[in-house]
């Protein structure tokens, strides 16, 4: 795997308080990698310290062959950041913004072709400011893309999204990574987004990595136990397995036939997740 980001036993501690501890990540060059998890999982933190913006307490860390907290002007203009909140020259109109920040690099993207591809040619002349929220965070990816990164962080880039744009806003990504082969990094709490968009995805809790893989993997790797009822002696028998099968197969021998009442449940993708942070289901 061509790598694009490594990171190994990295600590970082605010204070007393210890927000990560011991993160490994590997991103290839190209993928689509999401950094999944609850509030305060640790998710900016992680991300700010590969952008360069905050220094590690411990670890090593490689974005695109350079630690970031020795990242020169050129290796930041290989990065594109979008921030959580980035309020900015509200007064700028969006096609300005644009324009104005592509001076900083070689080879900017064309402003119109930008809005274009992000649905905002009809926003083009309008203050930053007046744009809805969608639409500010669709102007923040352009911001981030402008330069032609070949890294790009997004921090939680979908929130406040209608479906819609949140569809959109997955094709696009989809399509930047696969045409242009720009590595994105993004973080997010909602796993269906990462579901459906990641190519990888690692779950952190409490600044550690719970599970990291594929959909199918995390699938596998968060799929707890089903949960197996029954009626017997009057009473609800209930049962934990990783073999429900197996289990309703020795209730039938048990009871030489039908089982009274018998359910088998496995829980969602979703209600595991939520155990596995920590929450109720
Ligand atoms: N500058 C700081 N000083 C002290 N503590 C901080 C600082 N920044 C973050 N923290 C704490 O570190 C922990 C991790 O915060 P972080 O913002 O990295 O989490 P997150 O996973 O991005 O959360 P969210 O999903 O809410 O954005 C939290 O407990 C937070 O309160």
């Amino acid at each position: 795997m061509d790598t694009a980001v490594s990171v190994h036993g990295l600590r970082m501690n605010y204070g007393a308080a210890e927000v990560l501890r011991g993160v490994d990540l590997e991103i290839g060059r190209g993928e689509i990698f999401t950094l999944l998890g609850p509030n305060g999982a640790g998710k900016t933190t992680t991300i700010e310290i590969l952008e360069g913006f905050r220094n590690r307490s411990a670890g090593e860390v490689s974005v695109l062959g350079v630690d970031p907290e020795r990242g020169t002007e050129a290796w930041r203009a290989r990065l594109g950041i979008v921030l959580q909140s980035w309020r900015d020259h509200p007064r700028w109109g969006a096609r300005d913004l644009l324009a104005h920040l592509g001076e900083f690099y070689d080879d900017p993207r064309d402003p119109d072709e930008l809005l274009a591809a992000l649905g905002l040619t009809a926003q083009a002349g309008q203050r930053a400011s007046r744009l809805s929220g969608g639409q500010r965070r669709r102007l923040d990816v352009a911001l981030g893309i402008v330069g032609r990164p070949e890294l790009l962080f997004l921090d939680e880039p979908t929130t406040g999204f209608d479906p819609e744009a949140r569809r959109e806003f997955h094709l696009l990504i989809e399509k930047l990574a696969a045409d242009e082969g720009i590595t994105v990094l993004l973080t997010t709490h909602d796993l269906a987004e990462a579901e459906k968009l990641a190519h990888r995805t690692a779950i952190l809790v409490g600044g550690e990595i719970a599970v990291c893989g594929t959909p199918s993997e995390l699938a596998e790797a968060v799929q707890a136990q089903s949960r197996v009822r029954w009626l017997e002696d009057g009473l609800e028998r209930v049962v934990t397995t990783p073999d429900p099968s197996l289990v309703a197969w020795e209730l039938h021998h048990r009871f030489e036939g039908p089982v009274p009442g018998l359910e088998i449940r496995r829980p969602s993708l979703e209600e595991n997740y939520l155990s596995l942070i920590g929450r109720a289901a």
